[in-house]
């Protein structure tokens, strides 16, 4: 059974956290924003579940809490920067707000990152241009677990694609995904849950179907988006190779195999030599009015939704719009608080214990009232 707790509460957890290992204020409190956005909008894979994996990685030396995040190259529309080794939630946002001051001056903004680490859910740097009538779209090479159609290696990260396109009146049109069949982390809930995977999610070490959501740190892998050939694996692994050239070989940080494993992910080992720095994403701002009106676009926008809504379903269900689960999940949470599994309650107690902080102690009698 989940705890509840206030977002809140999480997020100055959180927050505190990122402050013991040595981050600023600014970027503990982005960091810690990435986290609880994740929570909110029901991504119980990404949120105060990673929290120890990041702290894990400050541990073993692979995360510089207080990074120069520098300009490595740029014309006037593109950008490289250089994470220095910093956070994703901090180096991420960092880049889309350059991303977004490009295309203000010249429609859109491209922008490549080595030299980071792992960003958490994808949404949250896409959705950044929103407020300035301008599409987002964000995507990160990750830890290999993910091998090609046909193959026994992990050779693929489960490297996300986020694109977030404003609307007038609905709510933004928000898709958010991994290329792969799962993201690593749902299989980290069943793991915490004791519960099997569905069949094609992952493969054994022989390269059988298995429901082991264990497989991909005992040999196995995930699975590319479609699972096998006959369901268009071939697609999901062609996905995820776009997202790893952009994000590891366009900006010079870690592709493929090579890419750093974050601390918590099923591969453990690190290949070496790198092959660049870091971890890599890519990111981009393109104004709506380089275009078109934005008003024009957003309206039609509000069409292309309600011609979706209006589908006719199949028995008992709803078409649903990318982005709609998690704004429910959004609006739900914020009133019942955010679920938290007892194996992620104890990971931040364990975090509470190690960096002094009474907060789990003070907030269970809050959390008990919320559910
Ligand atoms: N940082 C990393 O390395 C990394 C790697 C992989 C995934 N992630 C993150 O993990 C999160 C989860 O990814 P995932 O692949 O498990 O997500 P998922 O399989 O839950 O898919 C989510 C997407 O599908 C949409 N969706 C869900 N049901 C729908 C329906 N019925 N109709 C229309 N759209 C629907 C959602 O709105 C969302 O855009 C994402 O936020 C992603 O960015 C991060
Ligand atoms: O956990 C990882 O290494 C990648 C990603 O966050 C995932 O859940 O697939």
């Amino acid at each position: 059974m989940p705890t509840y707790y206030k977002y809140t509460q999480l997020y100055n957890f959180a927050r505190q956290v990122f402050k013991k290992i040595g981050c600023s204020d600014e970027h503990a409190e982005q960091a810690a924003d990435v986290l609880i956005s994740a929570d909110l909008r029901g991504i119980d894979s990404h949120g105060m579940a990673r929290l120890a994996g990041y702290v894990k990685q400050w541990e073993i030396k692979r995360l510089n809490p207080t990074p120069n995040i520098k300009v490595v190259h740029e014309t006037p529309s593109t950008a490289v920067i250089d994470g220095d080794a910093g956070l994703g939630l901090v180096v991420a946002p960092t880049a889309m707000q350059i991303a977004i001051e490009k295309a203000q001056k010249v429609g859109t903004g491209w922008v490549a990152i080595k030299n980071s680490g792992h960003f958490g859910i994808a949404g949250y740097h896409a959705m950044m241009p929103l407020r300035y009538d301008m599409v987002g779209m964000t995507m990160t090479n990750a830890s290999s677990l993910v091998t090609p159609t046909f193959s026994l290696d992990k050779l693929l990260g489960t490297n996300p694609i986020a694109v977030a396109v404003p609307t007038e009146k609905y709510p933004p049109f928000v898709a958010d995904l991994a290329t792969s069949a799962v993201a690593y982390g749902k299989m980290q809930i069943l793991q915490r849950q004791g519960k099997e995977a569905p069949l094609g999610l992952v493969q054994n070490e022989q390269g059988q179907p298995s429901h082991n959501p264990h497989e991909p740190k005992i040999g196995g892998a995930l699975l590319p988006l479609g699972s096998d050939r006959v369901h268009s694996s071939h697609k999901g692994y062609a996905l995820g190779a776009i997202v790893d050239i952009l994000s590891g070989v366009l900006p010079g940080a870690n592709y493929g195999p090579w890419v750093p494993p974050f601390a918590t992910a099923g591969n453990t080992s690190e290949r070496t030599p790198p092959v660049g720095e870091g971890t890599g994403h890519f990111v981009g701002a393109m104004r709506i009015d380089a275009f078109r009106p934005a008003q024009d676009f957003k309206q039609s926008m509000d069409h292309w939704i309600s011609t979706f809504k209006e589908a006719k379903a199949v028995e008992g269900k709803e078409v649903l719009i990318p982005g709609e689960p998690e704004r429910n999940a959004h609006i739900e949470r914020l009133i019942t608080g955010i679920p938290v599994l007892p194996a992620v309650v104890e990971s931040l107690e364990k975090l509470a214990q190690q960096f002094d902080l009474e907060w789990l102690e003070n907030n269970k009698a809050q959390a008990t009232s919320m559910q």
